[in-house]
């Protein structure tokens, strides 16, 4: 049974249409779960705690000593209300999943796919938990968040185009289980975003942009939920993200590269790959490379802050992150990484 949220608000000033919205759902004592610069969107003064806070790797064992703590820390409540950017939200929707109890996502930035999906990632592999019953974005908060959040929303965007080609891929090659239906929807989301960022200059130079990315994450969330997978939306990409992170979390390397980035950075790798197997037409290549400099998303591993050396590590570690068949196949040696991140100007 395919579940996606019953009610998507995304308008200016949607932030004050909550109270109304909990009515309309007959709930009545909400817990607020967001970051230290977004507890201000909390207007209507809900209680709440800081993600940070929140010992959710408690959820995965469930002995008596965390149910005391589950209990403890949601119990009196009928609803949580995740307000913020990915980890807000992502600990929001776990916290949900573990509590039954229903939850409503309130992104205050454009940031990644998260807002709408039913995925939990704040681990690699990822898990299915449930989407939220709502989503509430507001334009007026979304639009001046910082400029590298929504630029970063792109590039986990963008992602759906490679995410698709491995795919059908492992489709073909693997075997595995591919839904047609749901993979084109996640294209077109890519290919719609592109198009408009690609032809702004002429047009509204990206007045829309903000509106647009919203819609279009909430829309690669949904597509993720009707593949009850990330696969329209995580592939070989991901996959080098998930890998940049293992790197940092392991190298101590304090660097806020933002997980779109990161992707927008992957995306740009295994479109090359792809057109380098003749399975993508460079043109894509190119239009992807074009829309990610027009936001001002990283377009190579300088730019995202990091030396060659980790570019070619992540790239040659990727494929051991989950268990995903990918173009990545048993993985890319040293010389294969280092001539496909030339070729696609990473390094
Ligand atoms: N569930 C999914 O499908 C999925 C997918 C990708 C990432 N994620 C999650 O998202 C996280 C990454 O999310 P992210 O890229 O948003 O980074 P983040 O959540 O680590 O940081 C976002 C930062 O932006 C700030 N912020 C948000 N809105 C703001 C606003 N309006 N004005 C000023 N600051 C604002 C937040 O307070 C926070 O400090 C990952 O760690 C993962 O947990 C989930
Ligand atoms: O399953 P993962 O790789 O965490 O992907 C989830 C989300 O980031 C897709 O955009
Ligand atoms: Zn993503």
């Amino acid at each position: 049974m395919i579940t996606i949220p019953r009610y998507t608000l995304v308008e200016n000033g949607a932030i004050n249409k909550i109270p109304e919205l909990l009515e309309k759902l007959n709930l009545k004592n909400p817990l607020v779960i967001t970051g230290k610069s977004t507890q201000k969107y909390n207007k209507l003064g809900y209680d709440y705690i800081y993600y940070q806070e929140v010992e959710y790797e408690r959820f995965g064992k469930l002995n008596d000593e965390n149910r005391k703590y589950i209990k403890e820390s949601f119990g009196d409540y009928d609803c949580i209300l995740g307000i913020g950017g990915g980890k807000s939200i992502d600990v929001a929707k776990y916290a949900s999943s573990i509590t039954k109890k229903p939850f409503i996502s309130v992104p205050t930035t454009a940031s990644n796919d998260g807002i709408a999906s039913p995925i939990v990632s704040l681990s690699v592999p990822s898990f299915m938990a449930e989407p939220p019953i709502a989503v509430v974005g507001d334009i007026d908060i979304i639009k001046k968040s910082p400029k590298k959040l929504l630029a970063s929303g792109a590039g986990d965007i963008v992602s759906n185009i490679t995410a698709v080609l491995d795919w059908k891929l492992a489709h073909i090659e693997n075997n595995e289980k591919y839904s047609e239906s749901s993979a084109i929807f996640s294209k077109t989301i890519a290919e719609e975003l592109i198009e408009y960022i690609n032809n702004s200059k002429n047009k509204d130079n990206l007045k829309e942009y903000p509106k647009k990315i919203v819609k279009a994450l909430i829309a690669s969330g949904m597509a993720i939920a009707i593949a009850h997978s990330s696969r329209p939306a995580s592939g070989s990409e991901h996959l080098f993200s998930h890998s940049l992170d293992k790197l940092k979390k392991e190298g101590n390397i304090d660097n806020k590269s933002l997980h779109g980035e990161q992707c927008g950075i992957g995306t740009l790798i295994f479109s090359k790959a792809y057109v380098e197997e003749g399975r993508l037409d460079n043109k894509e290549y190119h239009e992807i490379l074009k829309s990610l400099k027009i936001v001002k998303s990283p377009v190579n591993i300088f730019e995202l802050g990091y030396d060659e050396d980790v570019a070619i590590e992540a790239l040659c570690n990727a494929h051991k992150l989950r268990k995903r068949y990918t173009i990545l196949r048993n993985g890319f040696d040293k010389k294969k990484a280092i001539d496909i991140l030339e070729k696609s100007q990473i390094i």
